[in-house]
């Protein structure tokens, strides 16, 4: 009987899972996750994700044991433990999704494709929906994101056959994993859960979403982010349940259910300008908003860090983030007020914000949290003023975030006693740090800045020569300040897969079509086109079906 290995990754359910579908219907699967050392101990890491992984994990595998069958756990670089297992196995080879939310993950997937080539392995992978290998223009991409949605789920495989025989490793303690607890509490993980959440959502919040989304107290919003991060529940089942939910006539749900629709979507495309440029995961998309005007301050790092800033909605905010992770309770409002103070008032390095985000939140989703604090600080945008986001964190976000003042008092008790209209700038107090920035100036001086930088772009005809390039050396940001595996990092750039985009070999349609993608207000006109050689051919596994 034909034997798969199916490697999950970020994709951990087996409902609207094509590779699982397929292998299942081939024969026996082996269902196989692998914990790896360079991505447990990336510098970006957090303990509560990895421990909300574990979740997952197990629901997974419950999942799978409900089908009849059971998820084998190893330990290992991939690249040596999935060879290993294939010839354990007797497999045909591999299935698997491809994915680009990190480049260390794009230069794992490649070393092993070479790897299975030189052993005369094979693997198929497989694009999940809304994921494309070609450049087309945004409005394209959208027009492909509602197809891939609209096409029916994939089917739960109704039985999963697993070889009786083969040894797994127990599912480890976080501790084992080299990470301590920090005491955030972890939501449920897996599929089960996931669906719960969209239940509960649209039985009881669909009708005030979209007008309270960005409240923090009144947690309007579906929490479903670190699932949908982990894969325990498909993006298209999201989209489908919602659509299929009545509105009952009502408009405040359709343009719930719309706006909740487009916020997944964003997630998606955030995901796929990663596919094309995964230098986004280092540096910001134009050279020139790194090379100039950003300072460090390592006490008003930590000022922001430990919500000590005197404004109490990004002190709020900070202290939210520690003790829970960011889930249900951090809301996208707050963290763009946050994120914002951090590097346009306090005119730190957008990636200083981003590492801390991602070493807490437990849906920490690289392609959205880098690109999300990048769009914050005003830098993927090369011209287009109304991309500034400068939140005043003072009165002005209180009554828009957090009129009652209920999410400050949780989070800063030591403000509990004061009235909600005292909140944007409360009197002296010794128990309560003074203002670390007067928020006018600190203002007027980023706006000075984005504009200089911004003008050099005014004169010029072609933004693609600004665009920052895939650097050679790929070292994750915050390797200095935490230790981690990093030794992939060294890996030449062109060994990628998925492959990145090649900037200095764009044609003119491909120019334009990127140019939709990052909102470039100036034309942009290819450079000489220079031809790379072929990346090395990747062995397929047939569909014998
Ligand atoms: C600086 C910054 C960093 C962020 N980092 C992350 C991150 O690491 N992971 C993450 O999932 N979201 C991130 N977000 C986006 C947003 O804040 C979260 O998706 C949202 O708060 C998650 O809660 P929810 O699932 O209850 O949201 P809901 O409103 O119920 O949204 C459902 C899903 O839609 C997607 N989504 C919602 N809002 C956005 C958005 N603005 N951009 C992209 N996708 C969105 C997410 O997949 C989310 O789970 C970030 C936002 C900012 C400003």
């Amino acid at each position: 009987m034909n034997r798969t290995l199916v490697w999950f990754r970020r994709d951990l359910r087996i409902s609207d899972h094509e590779p699982l579908f397929r292998a299942a219907r081939r024969g026996v699967v082996i269902p196989v996750f692998v914990f790896d050392r360079a991505l447990l101990q990336h510098p970006e890491t957090g303990s509560a994700r990895v421990a909300f992984m574990l979740a997952c994990l197990a629901a997974l595998d419950a999942d799978l044991r409900a089908k009849g069958g059971r998820l084998i756990l190893r330990s290992g670089d991939p690249v040596q433990v999935l060879p290993d297992l294939i010839r354990e196995t007797e497999a045909e080879g591999i299935y698997a999704y491809t994915d680009c939310e990190r480049i260390y993950g794009r230069v794992r997937d490649a070393r092993l494709n070479e790897a299975l080539s030189a052993q005369g392995m094979k693997i198929r992978w497989f694009e999940p929906p809304a994921s494309l290998d070609e450049l087309i223009p945004y409005p394209r991409y959208r027009s492909r994101w509602w197809r891939d949605m609209a096409a029916p789920l994939v089917p739960t495989p109704p039985q999963v056959e697993v070889p009786p025989d083969l040894p797994s490793d127990p599912l480890p303690s976080l501790a084992a994993l080299e990470h301590l607890a920090d005491g955030k509490p972890i939501p449920p993980g897996g599929t089960t859960a996931a669906r719960q959440l969209l239940a509960d959502f649209l039985s009881h919040k669909s009708d005030r979403y979209y007008w309270q989304l960005s409240y923090p107290s009144a947690e309007a919003t579906t929490g479903l982010s670190p699932h949908i991060k982990f894969g325990a529940i498909s993006v298209r089942e999201c989209v489908q349940t919602i659509q299929q939910t009545p509105d009952e006539g009502d408009f405040r749900i359709r343009r719930s259910q719309q706006q909740l629709i487009a916020r997944l979507r964003w997630g998606n495309g955030f995901t796929q300008r990663f596919r094309y440029l995964p230098q986004l995961e280092l540096r910001s998309l134009y050279t020139v908003f790194d090379e100039d005007g950003w300072t460090f301050d390592e006490d008003l790092y930590q000022a922001w860090q430990q919500g000590q800033t005197g404004f109490p909605i990004v002190d709020a905010a900070a202290r939210c983030l520690q003790a829970t992770g960011g889930w249900q309770a951090l809301n996208f409002r707050t963290r763009a007020i946050y994120a914002s103070f951090l590097s346009n008032l306090l005119g730190m390095d957008w990636r200083f914000g981003a590492l801390h985000f991602m070493r807490h939140l437990i849906d920490g989703d690289c392609p959205i949290d880098h690109y999300q604090w990048a769009m914050q600080s005003g830098v993927t945008h090369c011209l287009d003023k109304t991309w500034t986001r400068i939140y005043n964190p003072g009165q002005v976000a209180v009554d828009r975030c957090d009129p009652d003042g209920a999410f400050i008092k949780h989070w800063v008790p030591e403000l509990a006693h004061l009235d909600s209209a005292q909140l944007g700038s409360p009197p002296p107090m010794k128990t309560y740090p003074t203002p670390i920035l007067d928020y006018k100036q600190a203002r007027q001086k980023r706006v000075e800045q984005l504009e200089k930088q911004r003008g050099r772009f005014l004169q010029c005809g072609n933004v693609v020569p600004y665009l920052a390039d895939l650097p050679t050396d790929l070292t994750p940001f915050g390797s200095d300040r935490f230790a981690g595996e990093i030794d992939w990092a060294q890996s030449p750039t062109e060994r990628l897969f998925p492959a990145a985009l090649d900037l200095t070999a764009l044609d003119d349609r491909q120019a334009i079509a990127l140019r939709t993608w990052f909102v470039a207000h100036v034309n942009i006109t290819p450079p000489k086109v220079r031809k790379r050689p072929p990346p090395s051919p990747v062995n397929q596994l047939a569909l014998n079906l």
